[in-house]
């Protein structure tokens, strides 16, 4: 495969100091990576700025799992979007699944973090996808589109990336089969180039939900998509390297 991809690994709420050690071989394996392969990975923000010191001069970037709207301000337990960038902080995650699920966020709320992250410099990751009763319903492109139209920023569409996660392929073992993956991308695609003319066809779109190293080489052949949010196999680089190997 020679197009640009971009492999990210997303730790949620998992990982202490001793961690650190996989920041390492991750960044290791950055460097090594050809130069249109770009890794990233988004640890908690306990470990941002040991992470950032410990992939400090590499091609590893960093980013953070979420960030508020606002840039500053009285919300208790917030981080945002400026403060990511003040570390050092490359890009963050807006609109995961479990966000839209366990905080309620809506499409309004994601394309306001997103703008956010663009304004404070950052790439933003806006994160879309439909549940099990949606796709059973045959309703999943229509929710997917409707979430990416109501999700994306009006600012700059070279600071935009999209993970397409189908909900009920996230930590499941399940995956799309890759000719479904490949129907949604090239309707987020449509729906991208709608929006942003040809700028447009140069927004990376992942692919995310239980990829792992036997599966990332088919989804990556997959013409539109361009890399992997990588939830669970992005913990330990024994198998997230793989997977950036595969891009
Ligand atoms: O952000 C990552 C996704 O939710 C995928 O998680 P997973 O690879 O553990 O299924």
């Amino acid at each position: 495969m020679e197009k640009p991809m971009l492999v990210a690994g997303n730790w949620k709420m998992n990982g202490l100091k001793a961690a650190l050690v996989e920041v390492e071989a991750i960044a290791r394996a950055a460097d090594s990576a050809p130069s249109r392969v770009e890794v990233a990975i988004a640890p908690p923000f306990t470990l941002l700025a040991l992470a950032r010191g410990a992939a400090a001069g590499t091609r590893l970037q960093l980013g953070g799992q979420d960030c508020h709207a606002n840039p500053s301000g009285a919300h208790t337990g917030c981080i945002a979007a400026p403060m990511l960038a003040d570390l050092g902080c490359d890009f963050v995650i807006v609109g995961h699944s479990e966000r839209r699920t366990d905080n309620g966020e809506t499409d309004a709320v994601v394309k306001l973090k997103a703008t956010a992250a663009i304004v404070a410099g950052l790439r933003a990751i806006i994160c879309v996808g439909e549940t099990e009763a949606e796709r059973d319903a045959a309703r999943h492109l229509d929710v997917v589109a409707a979430q990416i139209d109501g999700s994306l920023p009006d600012a700059d569409p070279a600071s935009v990336v999209i993970a397409y996660e189908p909900v009920w392929a996230i930590g499941t073992g399940r995956t799309p089969l890759a000719g479904d993956v490949d129907e949604m991308h090239n309707a987020i695609r449509a729906r991208l180039v709608a929006r942003y003319g040809e700028d447009g066809r140069r927004i990376l779109i992942l692919y995310g939900g239980s990829v792992k190293p036997s599966n990332a080489a088919e989804l990556f052949a997959v013409p539109e998509v361009g890399g992997a949010l990588v939830g669970g196999a992005s913990l330990k680089a024994a198998d997230f390297l793989p997977i950036i190997a595969a891009a």
